[in-house]
């Protein structure tokens, strides 16, 4: 908490992002005689160094694989994309979703972002690039091809997501995975934060404040009622 002199700052969440390196905070600021409080979303780029490895074996089924092995990543730390887990649905406005089929525990490894791993920006349409940073450097997937993966298809939810992408290194390259923030039970639709920035024209119905700062962003999320 920071108190000035009729005014306080409260720092009500703060978490990180570390796929777009960010970090967001939500900020309730306060002044007195009179009272308002107006509370704030800030999001602000830093430089988080992604250093966890994993494996990615493609094609296995994992229903063919023993109940045993399911549980914990396999061999050498291997995951293991279950294909058989998810499944794609139309949903309302939204347009396709990728929905569970099974039940995951928290923290657990779901899927990739599949596509085409670029280090220059793609001039396409960017409704399925993925861009990001790993080791310091820009990256971009370009996931533009219809090729039936479900990473592509994943939808955004910035206030509620269940999953967030993570930036692994396989084969010293980088590969985005998902992984639940929460236990999900079956039938859940995926959806995570797509990242910070006024480029998304279906978000909040609150006017986005772009601070001069380069990096940072801040949302205002109104004033709260009181009681
Ligand atoms: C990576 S694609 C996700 C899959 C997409 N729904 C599809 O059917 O191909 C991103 C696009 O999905 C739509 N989308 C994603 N999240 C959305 C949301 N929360 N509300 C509305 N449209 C969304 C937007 O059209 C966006 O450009």
């Amino acid at each position: 908490m920071v108190l000035g002199g009729r005014w306080g700052v409260i720092v009500l969440e703060w978490s990180t992002c570390d796929y777009t390196d960010t970090v967001r905070i939500v900020v309730a600021i306060f002044t007195y005689a009179p009272l308002t409080i107006h509370m704030f979303e800030m999001r602000m780029r830093v430089c988080i160094e992604n250093g966890n490895a994993i494996l990615l074996k493609r094609g296995k089924s994992m229903s063919r694989r023993s109940r045993r092995e399911r549980g914990r990543p396999g061999q050498h730390g291997q995951r293991i994309i279950d294909r058989d887990a998810f499944y794609i649905k139309e949903t309302p406005n939204k347009g396709r979703g990728v929905f569970t089929k099974k039940e995951f525990g928290q923290n657990e490894f779901l899927l990739p972002y599949e596509g085409e791993l670029l280090e220059k920006e793609p001039d396409v349409d960017d409704t399925y690039i993925f861009e990001f940073t790993f080791k310091g450097k820009p990256f971009w997937v370009d996931a533009s091809k219809e090729d039936g993966s479900f990473g592509r298809l994943l939808n955004d939810d910035h206030i509620h997501p269940n999953c967030r992408p993570k930036v692994m290194e396989i084969d010293e390259k980088p590969v985005i995975c998902f992984f639940s923030l929460r236990p999900l039970s079956s039938n859940t639709k995926l959806v995570y934060d797509y990242g910070p920035g006024n480029i998304y024209p279906w978000r909040g119905k609150f006017g986005m404040l772009r601070n001069h700062q380069k990096n940072l962003t801040a949302v205002y999320l109104g004033m709260p009622q009181i009681l």
